[in-house]
């Protein structure tokens, strides 16, 4: 069964596999030791100290085979982005140029550079290894995460955010950022989405256009992908888009994904998820469930079987999934029914 747990420092060997595997364009696994340990470092901080309320914290999570120990994807959540260095996105936005004595309306897309997500909470670095992409393990990875926000929605913005990857090919050339480069920097995708992930981020305010971009100006190729999610991302936005976000109108400066967002109350897991006792025992008339302790640091989520006993408020599961869920008869857990 895969059971979702804090990252820990055992980890970071396959970390840097996965950072591979992950390829071009997927920002926050940059191939990169260094990195790779910070973000380690962070995650267990803030696992380490519970702070009273939103701040710059790090909760990483992988996926582990409970029969094999083998690490099989990530997921995570930044509670807050853009507080020491700043987050930029474009706004997709309109002008309207008309002008009345003549008879010509027109309406121009533009798109200007906003730090509009500053201290907003982000979805991200949601990577499963090939080889486990069968069954419920994508909605595993990616749903854990509003069990998460459920629990401890006092340590989390109202505004819930995710960038999805825009389009690139497999040399990680992108339509979006060639535009760019031609006209205001001279440097290839690939090093600046490593540079960004690396957090090197000062030369994007000191290159980037300043004044807002007519979009009719910019290349039919670099048109054609704003707002555009990469093939292999789509199951990350579907998996979000069926829990309630959406896109308004923001894209990554650098390749154009779409940014999607929901409010963290309106979150279909969040609203649907409830704390049920624990009661270990034949689960009988069992459906598959999104089930989650509600520890902090000891955070487990996995879905299995279990069967709910209204009258007592109680999730009954087998000694197996309590055991990986690391609970007792009479703890809490929140629980979800898997509508699949
Ligand atoms: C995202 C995951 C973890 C999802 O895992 P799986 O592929 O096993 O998921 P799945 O259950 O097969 O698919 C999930 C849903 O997407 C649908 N689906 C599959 N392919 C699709 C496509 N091409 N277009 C539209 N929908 C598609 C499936 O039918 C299913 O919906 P139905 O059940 O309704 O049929 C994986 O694909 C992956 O690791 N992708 C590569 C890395 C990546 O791009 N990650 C996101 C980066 S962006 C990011 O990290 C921020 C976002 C975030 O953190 O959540």
């Amino acid at each position: 069964m895969l059971v979702i747990r804090p990252i820990e420092q055992r980890d970071l060997p396959t970390l840097k596999q996965i950072a591979i595997e992950s390829g071009h364009g997927f920002t926050s696994l940059p191939v990169n030791d260094e990195l790779l340990q910070n973000k380690i470092d962070h995650s267990l901080a803030s696992f380490a100290s519970r702070p009273a309320g939103k701040g710059e914290c790090l909760y990483f999570f992988v996926a582990e085979d409970s029969d094999t120990g083998e690490v099989l994807g990530t997921s995570a959540l930044d509670a807050a982005v853009g507080l020491s260095s700043p987050f930029y996105t474009y706004l997709l936005g309109k002008q309207v140029h008309s002008s009345p004595k003549l008879g010509i309306y027109n309406v121009v897309d533009t798109l200007t550079l906003t730090n509009d997500y500053t201290g907003v909470s982000e979805l991200c670095t949601l990577f499963l290894r090939e080889s486990a992409r069968k069954g419920l393990n994508g909605r595993l990875l990616s749903k854990c995460r509003f069990m998460f926000l459920a629990e401890f929605s006092e340590l989390f913005d109202h505004r819930i955010l995710a960038e999805m990857r825009g389009v690139s090919d497999e040399r990680g050339s992108s339509p979006f950022w060639s535009w760019l480069q031609e006209h205001f920097f001279s440097m290839d995708f690939p090093t600046v989405d490593y540079l960004t992930g690396i957090g090197q981020k000062g030369f994007i305010a000191d290159l980037m256009p300043k004044y807002p971009i007519y979009v009719n100006l910019l290349s039919k190729e670099a048109r054609a992908v704003i707002g555009k999610t990469h093939d292999k991302t789509r199951p990350a936005l579907r998996l979000l888009e069926e829990e309630g976000f959406s896109w308004r109108g923001y894209v990554d400066i650098f390749d154009a994904g779409p940014s999607v967002e929901c409010d963290l109350k309106q979150i279909r897991t969040v609203r649907n998820s409830r704390q049920l006792k624990v009661h270990i025992g034949e689960p009988l008339d069992a459906g598959k469930h999104l089930i989650s302790n509600t520890r902090f640091d000891g955070f487990r989520a996995l879905i299995g079987d279990l069967a709910v006993n209204e009258e007592k408020a109680q999730a009954v599961m087998t000694e197996e999934v309590a055991r990986l869920l690391k609970v007792e008869d009479g703890d809490t857990v929140r629980v979800v029914e898997m509508n699949r």
